[in-house]
């Protein structure tokens, strides 16, 4: 196994920064560069060397195998800040037979050793790509080990329910067949009814974790891109008198009060010669069909022709006269924030929806083993016994104690380097 290292700070210029050693070689190299450090999981600070050459004061740690993050043999450097001092240490690293690590790797080691579970891996994934607070509070539970208990919890039950199979078929006389207990039948109903529970939240969960957009869609002139530019409370959008400004989607990241919402700018809805505007009104449709809300921004009337149930339809201009209904003005901001609240209000509602299942990967697992425990009574014992071994085997996938390997590289690649 190689010994890998990666800055686990952010690259650049900071008060300290930390570069992470993993692998057998961890500590040999740690006291080439520090001297002894016999205490693992305590702070030293020490003149790192490298021949003559003093290349900072630093505090360092080391962890044992079998006692760090990786599972493996750590060494830490908790550097000055400076890009240089971790470019030279880089140096020491690499002539003393370590490796820069891949993206994601300390936690791919984590997970080969045992020491997290795959939907714990995935949680640390969500955790280290939260943008907000309602994103980091499902990640950290799954980081956690959450779904990894909710899913070992029904895997012992599961093995109960083939351990009575088991039995049933073991002790079964040629003319007198042993019946398969009633209980068999019972538990895959009850795992059944707790995955059909867990999935139900998948989709509020993922959306959350993926975050919402939001579309801004009206008729040209309306106030679309004055409205982004007032929710950004900076020019992010081109306004002008032109009907037909705005031709490409603008997209616009806001944390809405812990919700991660995307407000699009979209093209103004109208038939028009010019082929590059068409192109974006197409492009505007799309963007809005697939968006978790819809904003219609009017004058007058609503384009009816994109508008779907919980869309909210607002009244733009309020300045210029009187409206029914939600009124805004983008120009003086009076309204939006009461647009916002609404939004807010919406989103909210569907995030309170989410659950613990936030990837389709472990979605489709919990399907199928949902699938395989459709039992019915008439069914052979050994046929009873297939089903649950399946059900058994969909969530070990789930967890990633068998079959990981194709979803490796999906998971850990999607880290940053020195994660
Ligand atoms: N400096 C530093 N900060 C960090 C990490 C790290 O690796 N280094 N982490 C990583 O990304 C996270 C913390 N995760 C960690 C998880 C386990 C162990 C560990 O050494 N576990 C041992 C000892 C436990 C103990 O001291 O009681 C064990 O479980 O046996 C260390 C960090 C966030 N902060
Ligand atoms: N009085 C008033 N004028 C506004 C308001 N909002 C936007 N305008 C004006 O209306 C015109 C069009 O505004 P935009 O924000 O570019 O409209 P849009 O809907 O993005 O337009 P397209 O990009 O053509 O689809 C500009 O002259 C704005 O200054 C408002 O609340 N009150």
């Amino acid at each position: 196994m190689d010994t890998i290292f990666a800055e686990a700070t952010p690259p650049g210029r900071g008060g300290v920064s930390v570069v992470r050693v993993s692998g057998p070689e961890a500590r040999a190299i740690l006291e080439s560069l520090a001297g002894v450090v016999s205490a693992p999981r305590v702070a030293h600070v020490r003149a790192l060397r490298d021949g003559d050459d003093l290349i900072d004061r630093a505090l360092v740690i080391r962890f044992d195998e079998n006692h760090s993050f990786t599972g493996e043999d750590v060494a830490e450097f908790h550097l000055h800040g400076a890009p240089v001092i971790a470019n030279r240490l880089s140096q020491a690293l690499l002539t003393r037979g370590a490796r820069r690590a891949e993206a994601g790797e300390f936690t791919r080691r984590a997970f080969l050793n045992g020491r997290i579970n795959l939907a714990e891996a995935e949680g640390f994934a969500d955790l280290l790509s939260a943008e907000t607070e309602a994103q980091r509070k499902l990640a950290i539970r799954n980081a956690e080990g959450e779904l990894g208990q909710v899913v070992d919890a029904l895997r012992a039950r599961l093995i109960r329910a083939g351990a009575l199979i088991e039995a049933s078929i073991d002790f079964a006389d040629e003319e007198v067949p042993e019946e398969v207990p009633q209980e068999v039948f019972e538990i895959a109903q009850e795992i059944s009814a707790e995955i059909s529970q867990l999935l139900a939240s998948f989709p509020a969960t993922e959306r959350l974790r993926e975050g919402y957009e939001v579309a801004i869609i009206g008729k040209p002139n309306a106030g679309k891109s004055t409205l982004l530019n007032q929710i950004a409370k900076r020019e992010v959008a081109l306004v002008s008198d032109i009907a037909g400004t705005t031709r490409d989607v603008l997209e616009l990241r806001t944390d809405l009060r812990g919700l991660p919402v995307t407000f699009l700018d979209t093209a103004g809805l109208r038939e028009s010669n010019d082929k590059v505007e068409m192109m974006g009104v197409e492009r505007a449709r799309q963007r809005a069909e697939n968006a978790d809300l819809r904003i219609h921004l009017t004058e007058s009337g609503v384009s009816e022709e994109v508008k779907r149930p919980g869309d909210l339809i607002v009244r733009s201009k309020a300045d210029l006269g009187q409206g029914t209904g939600l009124s805004i003005s983008a120009k003086t901001g009076e309204g939006v924030a009461d647009l916002l609240d609404m939004v807010y209000d919406v989103l909210r509602q569907r995030a309170a929806d989410s659950g613990l299942v936030a990837h389709k990967r472990q979605a489709e697992a919990l399907e199928r083993a949902r699938q395989a425990l459709q039992l019915e009574e008439g069914m052979a014992p050994e046929f009873l016994a297939e089903r649950i071994r399946q059900a058994n085997q969909a969530l070990e996938v789930m967890i990633g104690r068998i079959e990981a390997e194709n979803y490796l590289d999906e998971i850990f690649l999607s880290f940053c380097i020195g994660k």
